[in-house]
């Protein structure tokens, strides 16, 4: 009969990339003392990685085999500690998210791909009043965490000033909840007189309802009145939300509009040796030029591959070696055959156990319906695919595919089961796309588009 150790590991197996597990699930020990199961990570940045990463899949997996164990989360050995942040401002201030500590100023490196966007940020800093930005690049480029460098300094260096920091989706969950509860006096109290300073972040996940859009343009509108900052990051410009309506659009573009770019070379190396720093580690020369070659574009990556790669150096108390890196490239490289549709609807089956087979059938069974439209709406973010196109997937037409798309908003501001499990596949999608994605570098160079003057509307 397998240990619990086993099947909790064969849990993750099956939800998570094969490279993921390797690195991260399978050199974790599981001790079963009593009523307590003991999670044993063999270092500090494995345990941090996983609770980051994995934490709520693995969450899931004690709560359905071991519901009664309580979990402790220990190290087996301690690694050079990584820099630790002291926080030197009152978490009170902010409200909404709590800011990650990692993300400052400090360790973001600056390239030509961002100086811009870092440039904009530190202007913010030094004079919020009335500054409007829009942050805009691809995913892992580093918009979250230059938006809450920027929160951190402005708590630092301004006293007493109070910052909001929201995702699109925190915003509409919150007016929902406030709308069911009779509280939209407060929500708008805290929104709109309680903080000098708004981040809204992942704006691009505003849902296509004219009730949240018309509150957020009519926050917006009092924060502008008031000369108030904020801050909007996306993964697309403005007048690529055309979900949105064009009224919510021209107050998004209202302010200064930076793209960032994906890193070039030199940044890339950068990165490298300042992620390795963090773990108190200095990569070889040829290691930090190898690494930097071979991977492009998502920052996530480069900085999974440098955390996965010091990871693996220390499990095996080796140093980092060329070959080394070497391994693990050939391992997260871009798989054979499947493109991306597949990798979506393999990943969501997977999710929901279900067959491929059945999303095409003409089955209305919740059990089946519910994933075909997850499908579809990972589709319509993953792919270029059109409405029709994704439609024709499933032997669906266009129409269906609008309605499931709005379906899936709907449940994830109701639903926050759905919510998390979504959140995790889109996590784990995200991690299998980037395998596939292309290695040449895209055009390089900073890029603006500016919607107004600095601080001006
Ligand atoms: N210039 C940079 N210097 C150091 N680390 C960076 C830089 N840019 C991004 N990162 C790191 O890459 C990871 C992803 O960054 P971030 O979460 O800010 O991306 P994002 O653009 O908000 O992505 P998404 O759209 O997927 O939310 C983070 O761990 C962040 O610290």
């Amino acid at each position: 009969m397998p240990s619990l150790s086993e099947k909790i590991k064969d849990y993750l197996r099956e939800r998570l990339p094969e490279s993921a597990f390797r690195v991260w699930i399978r050199p974790l020990r599981l001790e079963e003392e009593g009523s307590r199961v003991r999670l044993v990570f063999p270092n500090t940045f494995s345990k941090e990685w996983v609770e980051e990463n994995y934490g709520r899949l693995l969450a899931e997996a004690l709560e359905c085999l071991a519901p009664e164990k309580e979990a402790e989360w220990v190290v087996e050995e301690e690694t050079p500690a990584p820099v630790q942040l002291a926080l030197p401002y009152e978490p009170a201030r902010v409200l909404g998210r709590r800011l990650s500590p990692r993300f400052t100023f400090e360790e973001f490196v600056v390239g030509d791909c961002n100086r811009l966007a870092y440039r904009v940020c530190r202007r913010v800093v030094e004079d919020p009043r009335g500054q409007i930005v829009y942050l805009t690049a691809e995913s892992g480029l580093g918009k979250s965490h230059l938006s809450q460098a920027l929160g951190h300094a402005l708590l630092k260096e301004k006293e007493g000033l109070r910052l909001c920091y929201l995702t699109a989706r925190d915003f509409t969950t919150r007016l929902m909840q406030a709308l069911r509860g009779g509280q939209m006096e407060e929500f708008k109290e805290r929104l709109w007189r309680g903080c000098d300073v708004l981040v809204l972040d992942e704006i691009h996940q505003i849902p296509p309802r004219d009730f949240t859009q018309g509150e957020l343009a009519l926050a917006l509108d009092h924060l502008y009145e008031e000369e108030k900052a904020v801050v909007f990051t996306s993964l697309r410009r403005p007048h690529e939300l055309s979900h949105l309506d064009s009224s919510l659009r021209s107050r998004l573009s209202a302010g200064v509009i930076v793209r960032i770019n994906p890193p070039d070379y030199e940044t890339r190396k950068n990165i490298i040796r300042r992620k390795a720093a963090r773990q108190g580690y200095r990569l070889p020369e040829e290691v930090v030029e190898f690494l930097a070659r071979r991977l492009r574009g998502d920052i996530r990556r480069i900085e999974s591959a440098v955390v996965g790669l010091i990871a693996r150096a220390s499990l095996l108390r080796e140093p980092v070696t060329l070959q080394l890196a070497r391994e693990l490239v050939a391992e997260i490289a871009p798989p054979e055959g499947p493109d991306r549709t597949e990798i979506i609807i393999q990943a969501v089956c997977r999710a929901f156990h279900i067959d491929p087979e059945e999303l095409r059938s003409s089955s209305r069974k919740k059990r089946i319906s519910e994933p075909r439209q997850v499908a579809m709406f990972f589709l319509r973010k993953f792919t270029s695919k059109s409405l029709a196109a994704i439609g024709e997937r499933f032997n669906r037409d266009h129409a269906t595919v609008v309605y499931a798309l709005q379906a899936v908003e709907r449940k994830l501001v109701s639903s926050d089961r759905f919510r998390y499990r979504l959140e995790y596949l889109e996590k784990e999608l995200r991690e299998s796309l980037r395998l596939e994605e292309d290695l040449e570098d895209r055009p390089e160079g900073p890029e603006e588009t500016p919607g107004a003057a600095l601080s001006g509307r």
